[in-house]
């Protein structure tokens, strides 16, 4: 065979030259062997002849012998065989570089079959997930859903160290960018995010989306771990990585060494999902890990899983870790922090298109989201949406959509979680009793044992600190096979690798603390104290809510007696659901299951110690003065506090808490509030007799929030809701309700997602609010009309003095309403118009007007677009406005020309205290004057 192109290269010369090096190098002899005779080079006598020897190095040089006998082709092309299947022959790439191996279109053209064990794992790999993923694991295994028909992205926020907001994860593709790194060294992408927010859910598309290929294609191994198998191991386990890797996922079905090998060799071709970080509990000895780990030595797996998140072990492997909320991980470690918020109304939208496919049962949904904001604040939860969602499709399909109403009891004003997990267990009852028309107490009543049974696992897991039951345990508590079926429960994989295959736990950890409240409240032989106990547990210790070690958190069972670090949200659920179960509205359910004696005496014991809690947690909170205000600061024990006592339903209680509070300042921000925490925060402030302020700064309370705190709105003179997802909707009822009370005096929108249309209903209020003195915009989608909106009302407002509209977009045409804004304004003292586009012809109207203007004291103008032509008209101004006291001209395009001028200009002006002009295109030689005023600031 004659190769036509590179004729002046001898690919038998290369071979022959090359021999020693290929045969040290080559390992894969199969797949060598198995192109050439599939594409004819070879035969199967010249197979078998290769065969016959032993070790691996005689084969390679029987198969080079061959191949150089048979030609330049079949020597071309078992060089292009060895460039194109390059996992299996990577350490011969430099050697190609070298040799500057280019195949002839010929050669190219031949097929190369590619089995070599690295790209068999990676398919088996990808296989698996595959099948694994396509469907929702956390539905009960009877009904199952597609993952790709009903994932929907939810709210993505990426944070700072500081746990601000940075931005926002687009799509999953873009998890692995340089957007939103917040340390350079680190290596794992933290994704955080409260009980339900589809943290699992989210590695779950993303296994997926690899697995398919349609992501994420330079990725050759992803392995998947829950967290919570790191707790199986006893403290004297010890593994090696190459066995965590393939035992725990699969194995490779050739030569895993090899495979192991490659993995070692390239770990950026490495993708790690760790779900689930606050789930680990380990008793092994923290201590005892080694600061060198060796990729063959054995450790304990907890060890392997700290030194792979950190990067001493597989440096430069990708690696996305979950946790809950409050979950503390080093921050050396983290590359990115993710916060996932659950649903903006658009997503709820997307996720009722897809869930429910028949359009009636769909205009019934989106009515009823739209007539109960109660209800749609609890959906943008994902979790609590699906187990909405769920018991409508279940209602609506035993064509009976009222019941639905009925059960969640719509008649009361507010929908409780309480209310959705007993329709949500409510289901599944009828389910396993195919009675359709029976209603929810005779449901409970006929199903009283069933519910013990599970309950009493449940109960025996929480205080194990167990959420996956073995056989063992399910049959020491006699729970029935059937009532392991009914769909609260599903079975857990991650055991059968350990060696036991028939292990449960619920599908959702919120469950189990409902089935454990359910327990305790009608389990006949439970007493007051075990009834109350996690109350304790749960009171707030200040530690709770600072930073803590990754190790602590891991190994948490001995090092932390008394677990500050522990995330206790499965026990404050089962307060939240003894408060629910207790209340009031639920008697007439539970009546059908306690005896009224017992149900009257825990009813009694628990108001009495949630009216203790909340006492001595009021008492605790951290208080100071504040703008005149008397300041509480509240932590996120407090929202758990406001949780409970909304579940309660109950005026009394609510009121003392009112009482308590002792503050007219409530401080929340970054607290963790949702949107359904609106509902419980509103119902606190409700029996508050006084004006308040509330901060709610840094949550997650969107629109639906805002609606929430509507019957609130008539006591609050400070609202601050910064950084909070509000778009114009959230505008629009902030709107129609402050303007019926007239009462704000400071509205903080800082960072939120109002554009122009949402600006109308902002003017509304600063222009029908007579109080109102203080605005934050800053940072919304506001344009020049919207700022042009905006500015008119704020120059038809004789009280505010404070406007905030940093990082929008208003650019000249904004600019320029606000000249027209400021020029008369009889109270405005501070103006904030950085950061917006603005030029040299918005920056000269704003000058001019501030020659008539009387009151202004500071305005920001940092990062614009501000030239010396500004700086001149500033100037100009300068010589005759007595009152500015702070220009603020940072990061703009002023020379040392516009410089000079203005510093000329404040010879005649005493007022003046600073003008700064950091950031701007100064050179050294600046001015004598510029040089001596103390009043400018270049540097
Ligand atoms: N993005 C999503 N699209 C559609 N449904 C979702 C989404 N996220 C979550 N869900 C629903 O919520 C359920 C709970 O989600 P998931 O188990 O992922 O929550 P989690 O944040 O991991 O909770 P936990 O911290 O308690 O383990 C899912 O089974 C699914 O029904």
């Amino acid at each position: 065979m004659e190769s036509e192109t590179n004729r002046n290269q001898s690919y038998i010369h290369l071979i022959r030259t090359s021999r020693e090096l290929l045969v040290e190098k080559i390992k894969n002899t199969q797949c060598l062997l198995h192109n050439l005779i599939k594409n004819g080079v070879f035969s199967t006598e010249d197979e078998e002849i290769v065969l016959q020897f032993r070790t691996r190095a005689d084969m390679v040089r029987q198969i080079l012998d061959l191949v150089e006998s048979k030609g330049e082709e079949a020597s071309e092309y078992l060089i292009s065989v060895i460039q194109r299947i390059p996992e299996a022959y990577y350490p011969l790439q430099p050697w190609l570089k070298d040799i500057g191996f280019q195949a002839s279109d010929k050669i190219q053209n031949v097929q190369v079959i590619n089995t070599d064990p690295v790209t068999s794992y990676s398919k088996k790999l990808k296989q698996e997930l595959r099948r694994d993923c396509k469907i929702i694991m956390s539905y009960s295994q009877k009904e199952e859903m597609m993952l790709q028909e009903t994932y929907v992205n939810g709210v993505m926020e990426l944070l700072n160290i500081s746990q601000e907001t940075i931005g926002n994860v687009v799509n999953l593709t873009c998890l692995f960018d340089n957007n939103g790194v917040i340390n350079e060294e680190g290596e794992t992408i933290f994704i955080f995010g409260d009980a339900g927010m589809g943290k699992s859910l989210l590695l779950q598309k993303i296994q997926n989306m690899w697995a398919k290929e349609e992501s994420y294609t330079d990725i050759k191994f992803l392995f998947r771990f829950r967290c919570r198998i790191f707790s199986f191991f006893k403290a004297n386990v010890s593994i090696s990585l190459k066995d965590l890797l393939f035992r725990y996922n699969c194995n490779p079905d050739h030569e895993p060494e090899d495979v192991y090998e490659y993995i070692l060799n390239f770990p950026e071709t490495v993708l790690f999902t760790f779900d689930g970080f606050d789930e680990i509990r380990s008793d092994f000895d923290i201590n005892s890990i080694p600061e060198v780990p060796s990729p063959s030595d054995p450790a304990h797996p907890v060890a392997l899983l700290t030194h792979l998140l950190s990067g001493r072990l597989l440096k430069g492997s990708k690696k996305i870790l979950t946790g809950r909320t409050g979950c503390q991980v080093p921050g050396n470690m983290i590359r990115k922090k993710i916060m996932l918020k659950g649903f903006s109304t658009s997503n709820l939208l997307e996720y009722a298109n897809l869930f429910f496919k028949e359009p009636d049962i769909k205009k019934h949904v989106f009515t009823h989201l739209n007539a109960n904001h109660n209800f749609s604040s609890l959906c943008t939860i994902p979790l609590f949406c699906w187990i909405i969602f769920k018991s409508y499709a279940h209602f609506y399909s035993m064509n009976d959509s009222h019941c639905f109403s009925k059960s969640i009891t719509l008649s009361i004003s507010s929908v409780t979680l309480t209310d959705i997990f007993l329709v949500l267990v409510e289901v599944y009852l009828s389910l396993m009793s195919r009675e359709t028309n029976r209603s929810q107490v005779e449901t409970y009543k006929g199903c009283r044992d069933t519910l013990l049974s599970v309950g009493r696992l449940a109960y025996s897991g929480i205080e194990q600190s167990m959420f996956v039951f073995e056989q063992e345990t399910i049959t020491s508590l006699k729970v029935p096979e059937r009532y392991l079926k009914l769909g609260f429960l599903r079975t857990v994989e991650e055991c059968g690798e350990l060696g036991d295959d028939s292990s449960y736990e619920f599908f959702h950890v919120t469950l189990q603390s409902f089935f454990t409240a359910l327990f305790l409240v009608i389990d006949d032989q439970t007493g007051t104290t075990e009834l109350l106990k996690y109350f304790s547990e749960c009171s707030h210790s200040k530690d709770m809510e600072h930073n803590h070690s990754l190790l602590s958190c891991v190994c948490s069972k001995k090092a932390n007696q008394g677990d500050p670090f522990k995330n206790n949200d499965h026990l404050q659920f089962i307060n939240l659901f003894l408060c629910g179960l207790l209340s009031k509205p639920k008697q007439g359910l539970l009546a059908n299951l306690v005896p009224s004696s017992t149900l009257k005496l825990k009813r009694k014991a628990l108001k009495q110690k949630l009216v203790q809690c909340v006492r001595s947690h009021l008492k605790s909170l951290p208080r100071s003065s504040f703008m005149g205000y008397n300041r509480v600061h509240a932590l996120t024990h407090f929202i758990w506090m406001a949780r409970c006592i909304l579940e309660t339903q109950s005026v009394k209680v609510g009121k003392l808490a009112a009482k308590g509070i002792c503050a007219d300042y409530i401080k929340l921000s970054f607290c963790g509030a949702s949107s359904s925490d609106c509902g419980a925060i509103s119902f606190l402030l409700n029996h508050y007799k006084d004006k308040l302020a509330l901060e709610l700064d840094n949550n997650n309370i969107n629109d639906y929030g805002v609606r929430e705190l509507s019957p609130s709105f008539c006591r609050l003179s400070v609202i601050r809701l910064s950084v909070n997802q509000i778009t114009d909707e959230g505008a629009r009822v902030l709107s129609e309700e402050l303007t019926k009370h007239k009462i704000v005096t400071f509205l903080g929108l800082y960072k939120n997602l109002i554009t122009d249309f949402g600006a109308q209903y902002i003017s509304r209020i600063i222009i029908e609010c007579p109080n109102l003195k203080h605005i934050k915009l800053g940072y919304n989608k506001f344009t020049g009309v919207g700022g042009a909106h905006l500015a008119e009302a704020i120059g038809q407002s004789s009280s505010i003095c404070d406007v905030g509209m940093w990082g929008n977009q208003i650019g000249d045409e904004g600019a320029k309403a606000f000249a027209k804004a400021i020029r008369n304004h009889p109270s405005m003292s501070e103006l904030s118009l950085a950061c917006n586009q603005i030029t040299s012809s918005g920056g000269k109207s704003i000058a001019e007007a501030l020659r008539d203007n009387t009151n202004l004291n500071i305005l920001w103008l940092t990062e614009n677009k501000l030239t010396d032509e500004a700086a001149e008209s500033f100037a100009e101004m300068l010589m005759v406005n007595k009152t500015l006291r702070h220009l603020w001209l940072v990061n703009n395009t002023i020379t040392n020309e516009g410089a000079n001028l203005l510093s000329k200009a404040i010879e005649h002006n005493t007022v003046i205290e600073e003008i700064c002009l950091q950031g701007n295109s100064l050179t050294q030689d600046t001015d004598h004057l510029l040089q001596t005023s103390s009043r400018i600031f270049c540097q």
